[in-house]
Formats: C-alpha cells, structure tokens, sequence
C-alpha cells in the first residue's frame, strides 16, 4: 500500500464547508463524478455523514447502507490489512492539521478488492476542535496495476540487463560508457560494471586493435542507424586480444538529434579459432600442413592475374619424388608419411615466403614462384631443390637417399590459365622422369605432342588391347663364359596410332594406378609364352624368356593363372623367367614368399630385378625361392667412374653366389662394363652393347644367327 500524506496545510483546506446538505446542483456535480466524496466522523467507524453516490460503484455499497454505518461502516470496508496504516496515516496528518492523501485496498460488496486514492481535510470548528472529516475517494485499480506491470517489466529488463550472457552497452559517440551490464565487463575483463565505465573512456583506442574499426562503427551508425554482426578484435583491460561481434543502433531524440548507441556484444573468440580451424582444414594438407589442391588452384589464379597485370614471369614447379612407392610399400606408410614431411619442410625452405609451396596429393608437391625476373632465378631454385631433397634422410639408424623429378611450366610462356600450367608442368615432370630422374625440364611445346595429359593416356590404354596396340620386344641375355644368348627379356611397347611408340615407363605406372596392368600383363605373359613355344617349335635353341610382373599382379591367383598360360602354350614351365623388383619382393615378405613358392613349385624361374636399388634384408633373402640377382643398371652405368657403384656391384655378384644365384648385370652400354662384370665373375649381361630390345621377327633372327654360329 503506498500512503501519501498531503502536506498542503489544512487552513486552505479548511474553507471546504460542510456539505451535509448540498445544492442542487452541486448534487448533480457529485452524483456524476467519477468516485465517491464523503463527510466522515474522527471515529472508530468512520462513521458517514455524507456520502455521494459514487459510492455505489466504488464499493458496490447504496450511500444508505454506509451513511450512519446503517448497514456496514467504511473501516469495514477498508482492507483490514490496511485499516492501520490508514488511521494512523489520517491522524498524524489530522494532528499537524494538514490534508491527507493516501492509497489503500478497499473489499467491495462482492468481495472484490480495489486499489483506492483518497484525499481529505479535516473540518474544524471556530474553537479549533475537529468536527469531522471531509474527502474524496476514487478507485485506481487500472493505475495501479499499470504501474504494478510497469515495475515488474522494469524489474525484468534490470534482471536480463543485469544477468544476460551478452555484453549490453550504451556509448557516446565520443567514445565513452554511460551504462554497461555485468556481462560486458566480464568479457573486456574488467572487475565491475563501473570500473569498466570509468576506465575505458576512448573507444576508438582503447578498445579497438584496429581504431577504424571505430571509424567504421560510427559511419554504418550514421548511414544505417544500425550495425549487425560488427565483428571486430578488441584488447581486453589486461592486453589480451579477443574477437567480439557488436548488434547495436543509434538512440536518437524527437527532434532526430544522436543522443547515444546502444546494443549487445558477443564473446566470438572460440568461434573464430574454429572458423579459422575449418578453413585451415578445408584448405591445407593434413599431413603436411601445406597448402592443398584447393587452396593451390586459387592462388594460382590470382598469381595468372598479377602476372598478367604486372607483365612478370611466374614458375608452377612440378616436384615428384622418385623412390616414394617403392618406399610406402617396403618400409610401410608411417615411414612414407615422415618422408613425405621432411620432403614438404626441406621445399619451404627453397623458397622465399612469398612463395607457395602445396601438396597436389601422394608425393606430388607444386611451388608457385611468383615474380621472377628471370629462367637463371628458376633455375636456380630447382637446383637448390634438387639437392634439398637428394640430402640423406635419416629414420632411426638408418640413412635413405631420396631425388625428386621436376617440371616447370612459366606464366605466361607455357600457359595462362591454371589447368594448363598445371598440365604443362606435369608433362614437364614426366619428361625428367624419362630422362633418368633426379633432374628438372622446363616444359617445351614438343612435351604436348606426346601423349602428356595421364586422364588421355588413361582412356586410350584402356582401348589399346582391345586394339591390338601392344607389341613385346624381346632384348638378348648373354652368358659372360661364352658370349652366347641365354636368355631374352620380353618388354613391352606400345604403339599408338597417332604417337607412334610410347616407352612403358610412360604408361605402366598409369596402368598400376588404374588397374589396367593385370589384363595387360596377363596379355604379356600368354604372348611371351607363345613366343618362345614358336621359336622352340621353329627348331631354334631352347632359351627361357623373362617376364616382368608388377606388384598387382603378384597375388594367391597368379599361380593358377602362369599354369594354364603354360598349358595354353604347351611351353615347359622351365622356359619362363619372371622378374619381380626387390622392392615387390620385399612389400609383404611373408605373402611373397607364399606365390613365389607357388610359382617355383610349377618349375620356372624368379628373378630378382633392379637389385640394389632397395632395401633387401639379407635374412629375408635367404629365404625367397629365386634364382638370379639382376643388378641395376644405374650401378653399372657408373662402374667406371664411381667407387661406390663399383664397389656395389662387386658386392652383389659375391652376395649372389654366397646365396647360390645367378648374377645378371644389366644396362651393358660398353666394353668397360662389359670387362669389369666379367673380372667380377658376373654371370650374365643384358644391355645396348649386346643388344637392344627388339621386335620378334628381329629376335628370330638373332637366334637363328646364333644356331648357325654354333653349327
Ligand atoms: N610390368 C611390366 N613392366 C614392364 C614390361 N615391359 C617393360 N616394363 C618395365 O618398364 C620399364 C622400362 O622398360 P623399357 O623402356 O623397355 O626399358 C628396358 C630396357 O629397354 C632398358 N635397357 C636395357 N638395356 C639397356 C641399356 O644398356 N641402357 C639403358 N639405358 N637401358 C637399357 O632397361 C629396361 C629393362 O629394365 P628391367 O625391366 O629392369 O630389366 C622397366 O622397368 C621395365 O621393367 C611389362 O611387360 N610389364
């Protein structure tokens, strides 16, 4: 209840006169106003004298039943709870004979309580005694209940103001706080709401990392009279740098003047490092950490742009390494993966910051150098490649030699758009790689007359057996005791009809990848078989003739499969020799030894190719059913001139013949090899200086040569 006293002294007041019997036509003013005016005795009862009939709809009482408390006295109808406070409320302002105003419940006549307003005087006589009380009383329940909704909705808003998860501000647009809620402070770090709104008085550079942000801020408030999603970095009070998001508006007055803004402020550090996190993620390669396929192919674009703009040169490297398969697949993809790693970190530090260095995928890496002012500065940093990557790479006790072939294409020499550039130094990197590896080509228009692009190359093997297009060559093996043909090696060509002959190196590792190599070796097996049955059948002497298997092929079935090719062809099983590199042999010890045992139970041979190059374990060695030992042609090709190689190829005609196999050197160019290998006691040659691979019918010849040599 909210008593107010009047504190209007009761003298003026006093001139109200007794209204025991009013005019007529202050009866009609009485009987149509809007509450009850009364004429009360100072006692116990309240006891009416006067009453107007206003009362009938305040308290739902007849003026009769009141006046004379005829039928129920007036405190009866005050609130009991309030009964009190409102007699001692009168009497105090009775007492200082001044005039009373007060609110309090009455109980209406159906039980209804009602908010009422009064206000009286006391009348007194000329003796200066109290004669009795005179007011008027009106009903201001709608009020009340208004102002109650109001509080209570005050009450609310300081509640969510003061609680809220959100920063709630309101600032000067000279970059002060007039009010800021718990919350804000909290995420600016200060310790209160008022510290912060003493403290922090120059927004625009206490609190912005970057002050235009500020600038920003005030020019949307002007334009927009609102910001949404502001996201800016603010320090908080100790320095820390965190991100927020502001929703804010401008107050403004009737007359449209800028008083204040207010909004909300939004904690968005963690989301941010998550934003920051997915893009990173979405855009770099997990292993490495480099730039990926995605993020290359955009920068890239951008870089086409510069270039064009500037009139500068731009170099796309193309980096592969030379050994990875051989590496993932013999010392497994943990070992790969750390390759892979050192590999990415030894090309960051090629290059300068400016430029890219991503991971396309498996162990293909591409640079953008951007703003070279010339080919001698490229050139220069695929030297620096070159040797990064060929230095020793160290996993536990053991040291690995790794190359890498690369290939260049410039912007806007080689291409103007990405996916050409990116072609053109893929053919690039192709062409190193024939060119023996560990080397970098800068594309040339020729490299596109070959066939270049690996998804064409794809489509047409995929039609080339079909086609007819495939054709062995077969090269001679020669015994270093007498010099005569032993042995062929069946290698394949193919022969397209608008390239003309494309090396397998260009086309078997596309038909590992796809899958195609099974049907094509099977093909090379069935034809190689037939071959050599002709040339038997034909009288010519006996010689086995080498198939090279990949690793695809070298599965449980391929026992079964080399049987019925051996029945088909009704060739001996002793007249065919399979050749497996050391690396395949070595992948999956355990599984090899299992086929190799399978396939030397139908009494062919195995053989172990580009021996050297791998990382045999001699105890494993030991244990595989093989027959021969062919040494890489690469420690051969430097027998001569490198110590090493030399050494190397001593070691493994030795280590041949401990394990009781036959030594086959291969890559013979000349008649220095040629004598090193047989000083060394090397059982066997195969090379350009003995012969190179040849069609069938030039073979048949040779061999019938050969017969007609030993008479
Ligand atoms: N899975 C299959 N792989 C095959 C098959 N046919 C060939 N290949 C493999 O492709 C690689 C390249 O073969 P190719 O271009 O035929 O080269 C062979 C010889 O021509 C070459 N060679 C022989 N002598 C010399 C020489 O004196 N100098 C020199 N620079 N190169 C020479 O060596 C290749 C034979 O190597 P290898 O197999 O290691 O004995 C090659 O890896 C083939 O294995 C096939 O049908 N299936």
């Amino acid at each position: 209840m909210k008593i107010v006293a009047s504190l209007i002294p009761s003298d003026n007041a006093a001139a109200i006169t007794s209204i025991a019997r009013p005019s007529r036509l202050l009866e009609t003013l009485l009987a149509n106003l809007d509450g009850m005016v009364y004429r009360c005795r100072d006692d116990d009862e309240w006891t009416m004298e006067f009453i107007s009939e206003g009362c009938l709809e305040l308290t739902g009482y007849q003026p009769e039943d009141l006046l004379f408390n005829h039928r129920i006295s007036y405190e009866d109808i005050t609130h009991p709870e309030d009964r009190e406070t409102v007699r001692q409320t009168i009497r105090a302002c009775l007492d200082g004979k001044r005039r009373f105003e007060l609110e309090y419940r009455i109980v209406r006549a159906d039980g209804d309580v009602r908010w009422v307003w009064e206000r009286g005087v006391g009348i007194y006589n000329a003796a200066g005694t109290l004669d009795a009380l005179e007011g008027y009383v009106q009903d201001v329940t709608a009020r009340k209940e208004a102002d109650q909704a109001l509080l209570e909705a005050e009450r609310r808003y300081r509640s969510i103001f003061e609680n809220a998860i959100e920063g709630v501000f309101q600032s000067t647009p000279d970059g002060g706080y007039i009010a800021v809620n718990p919350a804000l402070a909290r995420i600016y770090g200060y310790k209160s709401a008022d510290d912060l709104i003493v403290s922090l008085r120059d927004i625009k550079h206490q609190l912005y990392v970057e002050p235009e942000r500020r600038t920003e801020f005030m020019r949307m408030m002007a334009e927009f009279g609102s910001v949404s999603n502001f996201e800016s970095r603010v320090y908080r009070r100790d320095g820390e740098i965190i991100w927020i998001s502001e929703n804010a508006r401008a107050v403004r007055d009737e007359a449209g003047t800028l008083m204040f803004y207010e909004g909300t402020v939004e904690a968005i550090t963690e989301r941010k490092l998550y934003e920051a996190e997915i893009r990173h993620q979405a855009t770099h390669d997990a292993l490495t950490g480099l730039p990926n396929r995605t993020m290359l192919h955009n920068h890239l674009q951008r870089a086409i742009q510069s270039t064009r703009q500037k009139g500068t040169l731009t170099a796309v490297v193309f980096v592969d390494l030379d050994q990875f398969k051989f590496i993932n697949d013999s010392l497994g993809h943990q070992v790969g993966d750390e390759l892979l790693k050192t590999v990415a970190q030894r090309l960051v530090s090629c290059v300068r910051e400016t430029d890219m260095v991503a991971r396309q995928g498996g162990d293909e890496f591409v640079l953008v150098l951007q703003n070279q002012p010339d080919e001698n500065r490229i050139t220069e940093v695929l030297q620096r490649i070159l040797s990064a990557v060929a230095r020793p790479w160290v996993v536990g006790d053991r040291e690995f030699h790794v190359t890498c072939s690369i290939g260049v294409s410039r912007c806007p020499t080689d291409g103007r758009d990405v996916e050409t550039l990116l072609k053109n130094a893929d053919s690039a990197m192709y062409k190193a790689k024939e060119l023996g590896r560990n080397n970098f080509q800068y594309f040339a228009g020729w490299m596109d007359a070959q066939v270049s692009n690996r998804l064409e190359m794809l489509v047409s093997l995929r039609r080339a057996l079909d086609r007819d297009e495939f054709k062995l060559y077969y090269q001679p093996k020669i015994s270093l005791a007498n010099g005569r043909i032993i042995g062929a090696e069946a290698l394949i060509r193919w022969i397209t009809p608008d390239q003309g002959m494309v090396p397998p190196d260009r086309f078997i590792p596309f038909a590992e990848e796809a899958g195609l190599i099974v049907p094509i070796g099977e093909w090379v097996l069935r034809t190689a078989c037939a071959q050599n049955k002709a040339w038997q059948d034909a009288g010519l002497a006996p010689i086995p003739v080498a198939v090279n298997l990949s690793p695809r092929q070298l599965d449980q079935n391929l026992p079964e499969f080399v049987r019925q090719v051996l029945a088909e062809s009704c060739l001996a099983a002793a007249w065919l020799e399979l050749e497996i590199t050391e690396n395949v042999v070595m992948k999956d010890a355990e599984k090899t030894v299992a086929t190799l045992n399978a396939l030397k139970r139908l009494g062919l041979q195995v053989s172990v190719d580009d021996f050297g190059t791998g990382y045999s374990s001699l105890s494993y060695l030991r244990r595989f059913p093989v027959d021969a030992l062919k040494i890489d042609k690469s420690f051969v090709r430097d027998i001569a001139r490198d110590t090493d190689s030399a050494a190397i190829v001593k070691a493994v005609i030795s280590l041949g013949h401990i394990l009781n196999l036959r030594v086959i050197a291969e890559g013979v160019e000349d008649q220095e090899q040629y004598n090193f290998l047989l000083e060394n006691g090397c059982d066997e040659v195969q090379g350009y200086l003995l012969g190179k691979p040849m069609p069938a019918e030039d073979f048949t010849r040779r061999l019938e040569l050969e017969k007609k040599a030993a008479g």
